[in-house]
């Protein structure tokens, strides 16, 4: 093929369909194959249709009138040539075409693209900035403009004549047109077979194709079961169709649909063996109440068969969806009543922990310190008289949840020698162990006093009951035939070992997981293998699968942009630090991308107006996009600013509803009705999503936190925790990003890399 003639209702078909925004969906690979010469008849988009000839190929649509056109010399760009993988090609087209249309809508370009001054050649760049590839498209939006003059034509074609990575005869060299003149040749026949269409015409050949619809990228999950089906990527479907005899983690960052996928894997396991007569047993475990909610709401509108009734029903195949908390109490034939139990992802009790710890941490220093002092190794005593207490009570409860619970079963013994966590609390020796276990027993005793239980205890207690030969022979029939778990990253060691008591077999692991490390606050130590262990605890345990989802369909290819600069900031910092994004990329059609705008970034003269702004910027936005206040949230990145804002609202009167819980898709759903926004922190908007994301505080000594820690223990895991809240808050957005500082502090550091790259604009706010 020596060009490629696109009409513009073609283009706007093209950078419109879902399918055609990735090569995770079979339509996206057999369109990149066919820009590569690989495949002569695509099957792509019923509306498109394809003219071949003898040097090239032209992409219509019926009916169509006459037309712009972009035309690619493929022969001279080499746009879509072998050097290129073919989800580069696709990436290629896409962006130039999006460029094209809008141009063609006189819209402003985006800063990847650029007009040259002074010549009628324009540049493309296809890549994010962050990815440091230098490759652009150059286009010449007046070819062979002389001779086109002369037929008054001249503004209906564009060009692409290179593609690489210089700039070669700058913005006036002359373009070669050989190619571009075999184009115009055939054009004439196009429109006359479009008026009497024969199919006779030796020459032409026009290709119609599959028929699917095509909607916006990102569908709300509610599709229902055959829907769904028609609409997955490829990827996704393997890991849904997969035979699940062995543990079969799905793992991408956030907004690729694990969930989705999770719930819809469950369904169709539970489908097959209903039409196999099989009994099925399936159990999905969320990592709190509130994403439990919002799981089962997916669950009934795709699972027709209702297969959560089937316990009920008597039937052989049933679910059951429930929490870790919910299962360890039915597990031990008990409830655990909510005052009973402290909930990680509650905002109060949350806050209970981490005052109880700070309590101990206190006393411990008051009584046990002066005598275990001269025994602690120099570092830690360093660490323990030099860190603000309250960032070492927080460093200490995820010492206390992660490793002394969740890794040394609460013995001091396999305590005394587990290593430490990187970006955790800095113990070095054995004694300083025993000193955190001072505090861990104080700890403790405060929760006894108060008659509560933290989940390490609960699974703790129950792992000791399925540990017995009364389990063992109830699993047979009290055990699970399928197992899912969602967000399993928010779990910890113990958490994890239980799943394995709960396969009907022994030694059989049907269990199938989700996982974005990123979003894990803090440190978890969690590794690619320590999943698939800790979930068997078996060194002969089958092969595990592994499904990794790249298409995000959540967040706009800016938003994707800036959460990739967050992590990869992280990645460079933290060598364990998980860069989820590195392969991702968004697939937003262009009707999304038109409610996007960049990101950007407002200096504020002090706190006041920040508050005050961000509320203004949320009315403006939700003016701008036509949607109700509970599609965006703010989020205050320091406790005072939070406390502030909930001042603000009440005094001023505003409309908000505030998260108290992880995940509360509830709380959204009544922020929508009543006309209220989402007021919130970070670390409760994870398992949610907005159309725009206010984030407020993200500046120099709030984000990470600066206190007035000496340590660099504390330093570094306070900026670890920092980039996960970040990436899991800016993740949440679909269309809008915006940031709003103190001025005089500056930019957080997490965000430098962005606002040097030109991801993120910064400008001072001044009113709305
Ligand atoms: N193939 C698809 N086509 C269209 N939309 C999709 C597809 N897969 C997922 N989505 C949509 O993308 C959104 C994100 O999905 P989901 O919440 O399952 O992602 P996730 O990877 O679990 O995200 P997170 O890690 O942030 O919780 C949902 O609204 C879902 O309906």
């Amino acid at each position: 093929m020596k060009f490629l003639g696109i009409s513009r209702q073609a283009v706007e078909e093209i950078i419109s369909d879902r399918f055609l925004q990735s090569m995770d969906f079979e339509a996206g690979v057999a369109f990149a194959d066919f820009l590569m010469g690989r495949l002569p008849t695509p099957k792509i988009n019923s509306k498109l249709i394809l003219y071949q000839f003898e040097d090239g190929c032209v992409i219509g649509v019926v009916p169509s009138g006459p037309s712009q056109y972009i035309v690619f010399d493929v022969e001279a760009s080499g746009i879509f040539g072998g050097r290129y993988r073919p989800a580069e090609v696709l990436l290629h087209l896409q962006k130039t075409l999006r460029f094209c249309a809008k141009m063609w809508a006189n819209l402003k370009p985006s800063s990847n693209e650029r007009f040259l001054t002074t010549s009628t050649k324009a540049v493309v760049f296809p890549y994010p900035i962050s990815q440091r590839t230098s490759v652009r498209v150059s286009l010449e939006l007046s070819p062979d403009s002389k001779r086109l003059a002369k037929r008054g034509d001249e503004a209906r074609f564009v060009l692409v004549y290179r593609c690489g990575t210089d700039d070669s005869g700058g913005p006036h060299e002359d373009v070669r047109v050989t190619n571009f003149r075999k184009f115009l040749e055939i054009l004439p026949a196009i429109n006359q077979s479009k008026i009497t269409p024969t199919p006779e015409k030796p020459k032409i050949t026009s290709i119609s194709v599959t028929a699917l619809d095509a909607p916006a990228n990102k569908l709300e999950p509610y599709q229902g079961y055959e829907r769904w089906r028609h609409l997955l990527t490829t990827r996704q479907k393997e890991f849904v169709d997969s035979e699940l005899d062995a543990p079969h983690r799905i793992e991408g960052p956030a907004g690729t649909g694990k969930t989705l996928c999770l719930i819809l894997k469950c369904i169709t396991s539970l489908k097959n063996s209903k039409n196999m007569n099989r009994e099925e047993r399936a159990l999905f475990v969320t990592h709190s109440d509130a994403t439990r909610r919002s799981v089962q709401s997916v669950f009934e509108t795709n699972d027709e068969d209702h297969f959560e009734d089937g316990e009920k029903n008597l039937s052989r195949q049933s679910l059951k969806i429930i929490t870790l908390q919910q299962l360890c109490g039915e597990l031990l034939r008990q409830d655990i009543s909510e005052s009973e139990f402290i909930d990680r992802d509650a905002m109060e009790s949350k806050q209970l922990q981490l005052l109880y710890v700070h309590e101990a941490f206190v006393a411990a220093m008051k009584e046990d310190f002066p005598t275990h002092q001269r025994f602690l190794s120099p570092s830690f005593g360093y660490f323990l008289t030099n860190s603000d207490q309250w960032t070492a009570a927080e460093i200490i409860a995820h010492e206390i949840s992660v490793i002394i619970k969740g890794r040394s079963e609460e013995k001091l013994d396999s305590y005394r020698k587990m290593p430490r966590l990187k970006y955790g609390l800095p113990v070095e020796e054995a004694n300083d162990r025993s000193f955190v276990w001072q505090i861990f027993k104080r700890y403790q005793k405060q929760l006894q006093q108060s008659a509560q239980f933290d989940t390490d205890d609960i699974v703790l207690t129950t792992i000791g009951q399925l540990n017995t030969p009364i389990w063992r022979r109830r699993r047979l029939r009290e055990g699970y035939d399928s197992i899912f778990i969602d967000e399993t990253h928010l779990f910890n060691l113990n958490e994890l070992s239980l799943f394995h008591h709960l396969p009907r077999q022994e030694a059989s692991y049907p269990i199938a997981y989700s996982v974005d490390r990123a979003q894990a606050i803090g440190d978890r130590g969690w590794t690619d293998e320590s999943f698939d262990h800790a979930l068997t605890l078996s060194d002969d345990a089958p092969p595990f699968s592994k499904t990794e989802v790249i298409s995000v369909f959540r967040c706009s290819p800016e938003i994707v942009d800036l959460a990739f600069s967050v992590t990869a900031a992280g990645a460079t910092l933290f060598t364990n630090f998980n860069d989820p994004l590195r392969l991702a990329n968004s697939t937003f059609t262009i009707a999304e991308e038109r409610m996007c705008a960049r990101p950007i970034q407002w200096l504020c003269d002090n706190d006041e107006v920040i508050i005050e702004g961000s509320f203004a910027r949320a009315e403006k936005i939700a003016r701008e996009l036509n949607v109700p206040r509970g599609n965006i949230a703010l989020v205050a990145f320091s406790d005072d600013l939070f406390k502030e804002m909930q001042l603000f609202v009440a005094a001023r009167n505003k409309p908000v509803e505030i998260l108290k819980e992880r995940g509360d898709t509830e709380a959204v759903k009544r922020a929508l009705i009543a006309g209220r926004y989402i007021l919130t922190t970070p670390d409760y908007v994870g398992g949610l999503e907005f159309h725009a994301v206010m984030l407020l505080g993200v500046d120099e000594g709030r984000v990470p936190p600066a206190y007035t820690s000496e340590s660099l223990d504390s330093r570094n895991f306070l900026s670890y925790a920092s980039h996960n809240r970040l990436y899991v808050a800016i993740t949440r957005a679909r269309y809008r990003v915006e940031v709003l500082i103190e001025r005089q502090r500056g930019a957080s550091l997490l965000l430098k890399n962005a606002i040097s790259n030109g991801l993120i604009d910064e400008a001072i706010f001044s009113g709305e």
